[in-house]
């Protein structure tokens, strides 16, 4: 049995995550995905709570055929600590997949093996551009799965993300 990690913050969940998921299913019996920096909401970079991206994870997968768990991440202090923490909250797994620089070094300094996806079209897919986008007025439904367009229309999400940053 070979399970993947992949953690992100998901601020929001855009196709450029859904296709390195779906690729990592081809690869693993069973995929763990870490929603990081769990206990951040309601901020500019971080308009979604953890629970809001679990629901956009959960249901952009509904189709995978691949189980997976979705699994909240909080922060911690110490770097040197982090990789302990996501093990203390996490199945456990053989293969992360990450292209965070950070990420990388702190899992291959605890001896896992570490996978970098391809990037799917970053200069629009990026949580920074799509936020961007929310607060600008601009169409930004094209670039995340169906579900998350739901999720986000169903919690007011643009506008949350307008009145944080006082540009409603
Ligand atoms: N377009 C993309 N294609 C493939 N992987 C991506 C893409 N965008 C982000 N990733 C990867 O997904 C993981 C989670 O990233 P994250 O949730 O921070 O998304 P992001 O789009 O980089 O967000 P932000 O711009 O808010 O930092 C990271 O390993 C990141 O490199
Ligand atoms: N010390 C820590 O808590 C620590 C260290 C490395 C990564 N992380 C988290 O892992 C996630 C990595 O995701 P991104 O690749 O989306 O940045 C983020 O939520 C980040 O905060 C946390």
């Amino acid at each position: 049995m070979s399970r993947g990690f992949y953690v992100g913050r998901f601020q929001p969940y855009h196709n450029g995550h859904q296709s390195v998921l779906e690729q990592i299913a081809r690869w693993v019996d069973e995929i763990v995905i870490g929603v990081g920096s769990a206990q951040l909401s309601h901020t500019v970079a971080n308009p979604f709570t953890a629970g809001e991206r679990v629901l956009m994870l959960t249901r952009s997968l509904a189709d995978l055929e691949c189980p997976f768990y979705v699994i909240p991440i909080e922060d911690v202090q110490r770097n040197a600590l982090w990789v302990a923490h996501v093990r203390s909250m996490t199945p456990p797994f053989d293969t992360v997949y990450s292209s965070n620089p950070l990420v990388m070094q702190l899992f291959a300094e605890a001896g896992v093996d570490v996978q970098s996806p391809d990037m799917y079209e970053r200069l629009t897919h990026s949580g920074t551009a799509i936020r961007r986008r929310m607060l600008d007025g601009e169409p930004w439904e094209h670039l995340v799965p169906p579900a998350v367009v739901d999720v986000i229309r169903e919690i007011h999400g643009v506008e949350r993300l307008q009145r944080i940053a006082g540009s409603d």
